[in-house]
């Protein structure tokens, strides 16, 4: 299985400019997260410093329990060896066939026979698709070709991490889904943590497992898919719907008005799609049951629309399992904490969930679209008030404090 990856209170600038500032969050192990943020806002030079390839000032970067923030070389070195990374372009050579290309890595980094890496390298072109095509050089191919060759060599170490920085840039609609797939499939077959940096809407709202977002130096939020997918937070909404009103402006600095925001407070976010499943003949991805558990255990901590949605999925005899009662119209879930453990013997089903009660649990009030202090992120207010009513000690839907495993 992939590894975890913590990440807390990281900072980032060049010179005197703040790429983002105190970003705390935890990639859990073999699932699939999703960095959303409009341009600019520093989703490349936060996979770049995942790898080390940038030194953010402050802040830890925990992998296998090495902070590779101030690691040794030596420590960095051996840490790299957990990741494979897919660049915009695929980084391809462009005098090199897709064989000698995906066979690099293995050459470079390993004494393996000829053989040895002819196995391996078909292997990996096989699991993305591209058999027969190993002769070709990058300019005869596709931009699709292109990404899944690139994606090919990150895999041909074997690598526990992958971080794949905009898997649609020049792909058309179709070969962005087919690439999603690949992903998909891919991670039910190695089991790694992945990590997908992307604008592309559809992709957000398919392939992860959790989802974050990068706006004005901070990350908004980063947590269970449902989260972000249901929030109405006006920049999240703006993102999801694509609409030019808004707090996303061209330059990251505009200045949204009270009228703007409360024209986008009307706005809903679209309705919830399902994830992608793998494809027929793959094995299941062990990491849906995994975060399965682990959402359910903080389920009471995330948001009503995030609850609601993450029970809408849930068989009867899960709800049984896990003590969820089903939300009488007005409550939410009640759930014993510590969250439970899964009983030896399930415990018999109930009766199926109503779709009505669940469909009639009302919406989060929508936050003011008036931020309480004017230096402060449109949501900062948002997010307190939202909070609330759904358990007095502090609630954080988003993201971790620091500190907070
Ligand atoms: N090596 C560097 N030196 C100085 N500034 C840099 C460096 N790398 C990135 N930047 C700046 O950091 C900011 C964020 O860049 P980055 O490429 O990470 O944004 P992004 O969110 O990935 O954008 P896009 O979605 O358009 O790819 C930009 O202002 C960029 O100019």
């Amino acid at each position: 299985m992939g590894v975890e990856v913590v990440v807390d209170g990281l900072s980032k600038s060049f010179g005197a400019q703040t790429i983002w500032r105190d970003v705390s969050l935890t990639l859990p192990p073999g699932e699939i997260s999703v960095l959303l943020g409009p341009s600019g806002t520093g989703k490349s030079v936060f996979l770049k410093s995942l790898v080390g390839l940038l030194k953010p000032e402050q802040g830890k970067i925990v992998i296998n329990g090495v902070d590779i923030c101030s690691c040794s070389e030596k420590e960095l070195y051996e840490v790299r060896k957990l990741f494979g990374v897919l660049f915009q372009d695929g980084a391809l050579f462009g005098s090199m066939n897709l064989f000698d290309n995906i066979a690099f890595p293995l050459r470079e980094h390993t004494r393996k026979s000829e053989s040895e890496i002819r196995r391996l390298v078909l292997e990996k072109m096989e699991m993305v698709g591209l058999i027969g095509a190993e002769e070709k050089l990058p300019g005869e191919i596709s931009g699709g070709m292109r990404k899944r060759a690139g994606l090919a060599r990150a895999l041909v170490l074997d690598p526990e991490i992958i971080l794949v920085d905009e898997p649609d840039s020049g792909l058309d609609p179709v070969r962005t889904v087919l690439l999603n797939q690949v992903i998909v499939d891919l991670n039910a077959q190695i089991d790694a943590t992945i990590l997908i940096v992307t604008h592309d809407i559809n992709t957000a709202r398919t392939v992860p497992d959790n989802i974050g977002m990068l706006y004005r130096r901070n990350l908004v939020m980063f947590g269970p898919r449902e989260v972000l997918l249901t929030s109405p937070e006006p920049v999240v909404v703006q993102f999801l719907n694509g609409r030019p009103d808004g707090p996303i402006g061209m330059t990251e600095e505009k200045d949204t008005g009270a009228d703007e925001l409360e024209r986008l407070s009307q706005i809903s976010v679209p309705p919830m799609v399902p994830q992608l499943d793998v494809s027929p003949g793959m094995p299941e991805r062990t990491a849906v049951r995994r975060r399965k558990e682990r959402v359910l255990r903080q389920l009471r901590t995330l948001s009503p629309s995030a609850q609601q949605e993450i029970i809408k999925t849930l068989t009867p005899e899960e709800l049984a399992l896990y003590g969820i009662s089903a939300p009488a119209t007005g409550a939410w879930p009640q759930q014993t904490e510590p969250a439970p453990q899964a009983p030896a013997a399930p415990a018999p089903a109930p009766a199926p969930l109503p779709q009505s009660e669940v469909a009639d649990v009302p919406r989060q009030p929508r936050p003011s679209p008036h931020p309480r202090d004017p230096e402060a992120p449109p949501w900062a207010g948002a997010q307190e008030q939202a909070t609330e009513p759904v358990e007095p000690a502090r609630r954080r839907w988003f993201g971790r404090k620091r500190g907070e495993r």
